[in-house]
């Protein structure tokens, strides 16, 4: 009873059978996903889509976005490292992406750290990003347009903190909002699902949120119609995958090997036996 207060309603409808088939299917389909990063994430975000099954292009000149994005099966865009000659090419790539029916993913790295990033964010928000993920103190800070308190790129709150501002942020947006933490939280603005996977080292390694946000434009790129569905599987598949890479690493530095081995080598059973996901409204 008590259990069901905190971790949600137990999932009637097959959750780990639809993580699987979506992990399948980017390993079998290999869908070409375009991230515009920051310039910490690159290498990991690869990495991850690259062993997930999918395939990253790190391309970001606005010179190139006409002839590329429509090429793309969805889009990332990270606001982590931004400046000002950066953000014309995001701006141009989300509306490349909208044209040609591809999803795209926002993550609003360190949203309230500062007005020129929150404005750079909201503005993006915009554009009808398919989802927006972030840690829980950068949705808090886009969903009431303020800034801070914030450590920058790292959460002062918790993932539960933030299910209000993630309804909110959802609403207005029309995106679906992904919270990730302990819990990943996961919202279109009515229906509330919860991801239980992962392991607290995982926040001991920069950008594996920015990664998660990538491999979330990976499953949405497989199923766009569904992109709530897509983005809590993927949230608990990366999950899944650090608890496997945690019971061989040693700390940071070898869970963020073993989190990339691992996502390569999940198969059915483990992905039946681990996913954890949960309805909370
Ligand atoms: N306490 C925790 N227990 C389990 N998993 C966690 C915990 N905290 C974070 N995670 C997982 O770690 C990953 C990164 O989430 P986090 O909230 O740290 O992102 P972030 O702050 O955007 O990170 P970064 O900016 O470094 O990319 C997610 O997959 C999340 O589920
Ligand atoms: C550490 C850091 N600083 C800007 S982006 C980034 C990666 C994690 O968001
Ligand atoms: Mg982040």
């Amino acid at each position: 009873m008590e259990e069901d207060k905190v971790r949600g309603k137990a999932e009637p409808t097959g959750w780990p059978a639809k993580a699987w088939s979506l992990l399948s299917a980017i390993r079998s389909e290999s869908p070409l996903i375009q991230c515009i990063t920051n310039l910490v994430s690159m290498d990991l975000m690869a990495n991850t889509l690259l062993s997930s099954g999918a395939s990253p292009a790190m391309i970001h000149s606005a010179d190139e976005i006409p002839d590329f994005t429509p090429h793309a099966r969805a889009l990332c865009i990270n606001v982590g490292t931004l400046s000002a000659d950066w953000l014309p090419a995001m701006k141009l790539a989300a509306q490349f992406a909208r044209q040609s029916g591809k999803p795209w993913v926002l993550d609003p790295v360190a949203a309230g750290a500062s007005g020129f990033r929150l404005k750079a964010c909201l503005e993006l928000a915009e554009l009808k990003p398919t989802v927006i993920r972030g840690n829980a103190s950068e949705v808090i800070a886009l969903s009431k347009a303020s800034l801070g308190p914030s450590k920058g790129v790292d959460s002062s709150h918790e993932s539960t903190d933030a299910v209000e501002a993630a309804k909110s942020l959802a609403q207005a947006s029309g995106a679906i909002v992904a919270v990730s933490g302990a819990v990943d939280i996961v919202t279109d603005g009515e229906r509330v699902v919860g991801a239980h996977n992962g392991v607290p080292m995982m926040q001991r390694i920069t950008a594996t949120g920015c990664s998660v946000t990538a491999l979330i434009a990976a499953f949405v790129a497989v199923d766009p119609l569904h992109a709530l569905e897509a983005t809590v599987s993927a949230l608990s598949i990366f999950g899944v995958a650090g608890e496997m890479g945690m019971n061989l690493a040693k700390g940071p530095a070898s869970l963020r090997m073993h989190l990339i081995d691992s996502l390569y080598g999940l198969d059915d059973a483990v992905v039946h036996s681990r996913v954890s996901i949960t309805s909370f409204s």
